[in-house]
């Protein structure tokens, strides 16, 4: 399939959007009026004006660590099993609330975050599978499709967990680039942030998770203009009175864009072009590509950055079902083993990614940091 020019999003993800932007969303907006929006706020996500904004956004990783610290057992001990997804969700308000303090990791957050939180909470997609065409498949299997996108969340801690070998990486990464003492990552970053563009294998396993687990979707509205082609087939396909979904979950795990595409391999984003595992042009899709492509990539890559370098030397951080489940039986409630492909943690929830149950996690401070 070949596809030429941008699509309008389909009406679908602007009934997602509606009960918080009304329509008035980047996301959703269309023609001039995006153009219009688009080209005033990318000077903000500026690779060069998000450097401007790290050492705030240091500022509420930094109070993340502190969130992590207190949940952690102490004297190097497991602490209390709690969902991930809570924290690093308060992380993200926090973030992008930039010049005003949203307090979300604090206990007293900001009436902004708890509204919002209510508000975001009524939101909900209904996707159409009869509506919905998948990328380079015929319109039977697009029915399929809606289980495919709900399999198998990956989250970067998951991932971690599954290969050790990539935290020692990690770890050495962090050591060279911002000296062995992780208490002095800090002031080493405000004195120099674009020392961020030197962890090379960090960013890897950044992109390596969204392709493995990517967090969100594109699906676009077909046009009675645009229609097309399946590779070696004559016949090209109508898409008017369709929704096309570019499915970079069915991309990202097709073994001839990428090699071995069950395997976790960070790498695969720095080797030469000529190297069996460096990925095919324009086939990793985790901020999406061309014009609608993610505004905010650079601030989503500097903040998962610096919660790696926050974390990954500090803290070991595992899935805890085992603990969950008991705490489920302690209040009385049902204990769901239910598993996809073999793991625990699966996306459920509405709309976008949500890994089963906030991703239950426990956590302990590494003895080199105590
Ligand atoms: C890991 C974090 C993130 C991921 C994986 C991600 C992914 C994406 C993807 C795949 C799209 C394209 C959606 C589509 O075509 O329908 C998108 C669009 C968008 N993203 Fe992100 N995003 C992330 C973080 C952010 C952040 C931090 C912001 C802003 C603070 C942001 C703002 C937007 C906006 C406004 C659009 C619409 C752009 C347009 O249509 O012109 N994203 N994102």
């Amino acid at each position: 399939m070949e596809i030429g020019n941008s699509l309008p999003k389909s009406p679908m993800q602007g009934d997602f959007l509606n009960p918080i932007s009304n329509g008035k969303d980047l996301n959703c907006m269309h023609g001039e009026e995006w153009r219009m929006w688009r080209s005033r706020f990318n000077p903000g996500f500026s690779q060069g004006n998000i450097r401007t904004w790290i050492p705030a956004i240091l500022e509420e990783v930094e109070a993340f660590g502190n969130v992590l610290r207190n949940l952690s057992g102490g004297a190097g001990e497991w602490g209390q099993v709690f969902p991930l997804e809570q924290i690093s969700s308060n992380l993200a308000f926090d973030v992008t609330g930039s010049d005003t303090r949203l307090n979300s990791q604090s206990p007293y957050p900001s009436p902004f975050t708890i509204a919002y939180r209510e508000q975001l909470s009524r939101m909900e997609i209904t996707l159409s599978p009869l509506k919905l065409l998948w990328r380079a498949t015929p319109m039977v299997q697009a029915i399929c499709s809606i289980g495919t996108v709900s399999q198998g969340p990956r989250t970067i801690v998951r991932q971690l967990q599954l290969n050790p070998e990539c935290i020692v990486k990690l770890q050495a990464e962090h050591d060279a680039v911002l000296g062995p003492d992780p208490r002095l990552a800090a002031e080493r970053i405000r004195e120099a942030p674009h020392i961020l563009d030197s962890l090379k294998y960090t960013l890897g396993v950044i992109k390596e998770t969204l392709r493995t687990s990517p967090a969100t979707i594109t699906i676009r509205e077909g046009q009675p203009s645009f229609n097309f082609k399946i590779k070696g087939e004559e016949e090209p396909w109508p898409t008017d009175g369709f929704d096309l979904f570019d499915s970079s979950i069915t991309i990202h795990h097709d073994p001839s864009n990428f090699a071995d595409p069950h395997k976790f391999i960070p790498e695969r984003f720095s080797v030469p072009e000529d190297d069996r595992l460096h990925p095919a042009k324009d086939t990793w899709r985790g901020f999406q590509l061309g014009p609608r492509k993610c505004i905010g990539q650079e601030l989503a890559v500097v903040v998962l950055k610096l919660v790696l370098v926050f974390t990954i030397r500090t803290f070991d951080i595992e899935m805890a079902w085992d603990k969950w489940d008991r705490v489920r039986e302690l209040q009385g409630l049902k204990v769901d083993c239910q598993m996809v492909e073999g793991e625990r943690m699966y996306t459920t929830g509405k709309a976008t990614s949500h890994p089963k149950d906030g991703a239950p996690m426990h956590v302990r401070i590494r003895s080199s940091s105590m």
